[in-house]
């Protein structure tokens, strides 16, 4: 936690500071006495909210509106209370600074830095940072919020900048129980005193025993041990946009999710609005979803895998790359804009329309629907708005037929009597089953898929494409699409989503007729007044899960592994941030989109106007330092000159390279390597294998248990896992244009060991390195 780089050997802790047992059994009691008190008033306040709970229950007896009202209103804060407060009973309290004199006012928002006399040996004041701010029952602080202005200096001060913090202590703890502590002594210089006796300092740093601890599939919270470099991207001004890059292991997608809890608790009134974050993969989403609710924060944040941004849509394909690169593109806004309105037209659009009116046959030939759909197309008005307007134009064409040998009225008396004969031509018309089948199929309601299913068709998509497309493109998108039926129906790639999300707004909503939704009687009677604390709550949740469910406009968006998003996804992430701030995370180094300049743009087209800050962070929390070793060696071909970040620690153990010299054998070796990794590391195993072979690599590892996950390449990201297997190299390497910057993203999974498992096309050495890494 002291630097940036190596934070426990930078650390300055002096020998005669190390403390022996007794020392750390000392200390541990220090804690435990304060957990104590922290517990005793927690009890307090969980009784405090009970009463207020039991009370609201007995005020239902009482009976008037009145009352009830109250009631429910107690009941309802004081089970969101208790709700708070059990939620985050469990292992709370992680941090302690220990501080000299206070000094000046504010600066920046954040307690004065600086005290007044650095030489000061005296702590003057301690505070216990933790993830809910606890206070007594004089109202002085038991515990700090970790998001409080207060809490920073736990996280910025280090040795060359201590600030007023002179130690910084970590406490471990489970449930009520202190398990242990591990101080920093930022001012070694100084021989400090807490009430008069010297400072004890204990154990080595938490940092280095939280990086060793084995992984599970879930994501854990770093808040104990936020790096200085980390601190400042999560405490940084929310307006604009704040752009964050860093190598693999950065913590980017850490720092992300805490910056999330931070800006709820900063602002909440705002940020209330709702907060998305964007993931690339639904596996990344479920492996970070632990994160908010672990740092008290649910509800408000939404953790969306783009290709399920899109309500309704949870794609689970993926295109070839050739086909992702064009679908990607911003070359599809044309196309897309025509479909839209050409999507009206199909096997079952009517070639006439035909009615009986006032005893005469009128009938609107195939030209004349032409020219009227096109002057209703004119503009830029989502077609499926259209729809009245088209309904009025037929009438009107109708209408005009039916008048075709009529003399023109010629005072205001016929004129008059000609109106009133239209309306009743309008009403008899509009309602005949003639007229309504009609407009159903000559202007159906469209959806995105209906539209999309148009595409598929190869006649009608040559001539969509207006040469903007090359052949084989052409054939890429009709071949990912023939399995979708008129309607649409059927799998969609990632890709697609950002396409019918672009569908969708070039559609609009599909014209319904106003239906009345509330019925006034109820609004008399007052009786949705007399709910239960239970209904209400229900009725909360289904409201959160609804507005989730259809939220379009989020106050801040955070884009995680922003590198990879196209340019069609840029815009449909726009779509849901046109007021909010960004933090932006990512690596262009593992960017998987194969034309970066093209997705950079359609970044800056996103966020155009917006004030920037930039921040890198420069330290690699994940791999060991072997393993980033090897790492390096593809990221030099893959991303030349880009520096990667600093390992901060090492294992001893060297990544381990395997090679079959029979491509069938591939399996049986990487299922016995799987299994020897799960035996030597606690936690979780990955084997990570070309896309088009991930089915194959399930089947290699079935039966090896949940710790071990099979993954395609594009499906890794973002994801850690103890030891990891990267089969097939060059596979990997070959994908894509590409292909090398996500193998480089496979080659940084492991947090304890890697090995390399190399076919005969992978050119191995004898040692088993394969030729792409002997950089
Ligand atoms: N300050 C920290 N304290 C403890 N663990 C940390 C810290 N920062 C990062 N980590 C851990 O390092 C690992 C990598 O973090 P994260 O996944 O956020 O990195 P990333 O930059 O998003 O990586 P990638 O680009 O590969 O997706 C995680 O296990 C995370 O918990």
């Amino acid at each position: 936690m002291a630097s940036p780089t190596r934070p426990s050997a930078e650390s300055a802790r002096s020998s005669d500071h190390r403390a022996d047992q007794t020392l750390i059994d000392r200390e541990i009691a220090v804690e435990q006495a304060h957990l104590d008190t922290v517990y005793r008033r927690l009890g307090e306040k969980l009784a405090e909210a009970e009463f207020l709970l039991d009370d609201a229950i007995r005020k239902s007896h009482a009976g008037t509106p009145g009352a009830l009202a109250e009631r429910d209103a107690q009941a309802y804060q004081a089970g969101r209370h208790l709700q708070r407060l059990t939620n985050e009973f469990e292992d709370f309290l992680f941090g302690r600074i220990d501080l000299q004199q206070p000094d000046r006012p504010e600066e920046d928002g954040f307690p004065s830095q600086t005290p007044l006399d650095p030489a000061d040996p005296n702590i003057a004041e301690t505070l216990h940072v933790g993830r809910l701010g606890v206070l007594d029952a004089e109202y002085g602080p038991l515990v700090i919020d970790w998001r409080a202005p207060a809490a920073a200096p736990f996280y910025r001060a280090t040795p060359r900048q201590p600030g007023r913090v002179v130690r910084r202590r970590v406490i471990r703890s489970r449930g009520r129980k202190v398990l242990g502590v591990e101080d920093d002594l930022l001012r070694p210089d100084l021989e400090a005193r807490l009430s008069g006796e010297p400072l004890a300092v204990v154990g080595d740093g938490a940092l280095m025993a939280t990086l060793g601890r084995a992984r599970s599939h879930s994501m854990r919270d770093i808040v104990s041990s936020i790096q200085q470099e980390q601190d400042e991207v999560i405490r940084a001004q929310a307006a604009g946009a704040t752009l964050v890059t860093g190598g693999p292991g950065t913590g980017k997608t850490a720092v992300a999710l805490h910056r999330a809890a931070y800006l709820l608790y900063h602002d909440r009134r705002r940020y209330a609005g709702g907060i998305l974050v964007v993931s690339p993969t639904p596996l990344l989403v479920s492996y970070t979803e632990g994160v908010l609710p672990a740092l008290g924060e649910e509800g408000q944040v939404a953790i969306r895998a783009i290709g399920g941004l899109l309500d309704g849509e949870e794609a689970d394909r993926y295109d070839t790359p050739e086909t992702a690169r064009v679908k990607g593109s911003s070359r599809m806004l044309p196309l897309l804009r025509r479909v839209a309105r050409a999507a009206l037209d199909g096997p079952d659009t009517p070639a006439e329309l035909r009615v009986v009116a006032q005893g005469e046959v009128l009938k609107l030939d195939t030209h004349a629907l032409r020219d009227l759909r096109r002057s209703v197309l004119g503009g830029n008005t989502p077609v499926n708005l259209l729809r009245p307007r088209a309904r009025r134009m037929l009438l009107d064409a109708l209408w005009t037929r039916l008048l075709r040998g009529r003399p023109t009225p010629v005072d205001r008396y016929e004129r008059e009597e000609q109106q009133r004969q239209r309306e009743a031509f309008d009403e008899y018309v509009a309602d005949e089953d003639v007229f309504l089948d009609f407009l159903e199929a000559w202007w159906p309601a469209l959806t995105p898929r209906r539209a999309l299913a148009v595409l598929a068709d190869q006649r009608r998509l040559g001539g969509l494409a207006r040469g903007s497309f090359s052949r084989a493109e052409l054939r890429g998108l009709t071949d990912s699409w023939k399995h979708l039926d008129r309607q649409g129906r059927g799998g969609v790639s990632v890709a697609d989503v950002a396409l019918l999300d672009e569908l969708n707004t070039q559609l609009g909503e599909p014209y319904r007729p106003r239906v009345r939704e509330v019925d006034p009687m109820d609004l008399l009677t007052g009786l949705d007044e007399v709910t239960t604390y239970g209904d209400r709550q229900r009725r909360d949740q289904d409201q959160r899960a609804a507005s989730a469910a259809e939220r379009r406009d989020y106050a801040h968006v955070i884009v995680d592994e922003a590198q990879d998003l196209t340019p069609m996804q840029w815009r449909m992430v726009g779509r849901r941030a046109r007021n909010a701030t960004w933090t932006i995370v990512g690596d262009p180094a593992q960017s998987s989109w194969i034309d970066p300049a093209e997705a950079q743009a359609a970044m800056d087209e996103t966020l155009a106007g917006k004030p920037r800050r930039r921040f890198t962070l420069t330290t690699n929390y994940r791999n060991p330092a072997e393993i980033a070793d090897v790492a390096s060696r593809i990221l030099a071909q893959a991303a030349p000159g880009t520096e990667p970040p600093v390992a901060v620690r090492s294992t001893g153990v060297e990544p381990r390279f395997a090679a079959v010299a029979d491509e069938d054998a591939l399996g049986g070796a990487a299922r016995a390597e799987v299994a020897r990794l799960l035996a030597e590391v606690e936690g979780t195993v990955g084997i990570v294998v070309p896309m088009d072979r991930r089915e194959e690599a399930r089947s290699w590892i079935a039966g090896l248990g949940e710790r071990a996950v099979a993954l395609g390449s594009l499906e890794a990201k973002g994801l850690e896992y103890d030891a990891t297997v990267v089969a097939d190299p060059s596979g990997i390497a070959g994908e894509s244009e590409a292909g090398l910057r996500v193998l480089y993203v496979a080659l940084t999974r492991a947090t304890q060991r890697l090995t390399v498992l190399s076919g005969p096309l992978d050119l191995p050495d004898s040692a088993g390195v394969p030729a792409l890494l002997h950089g």
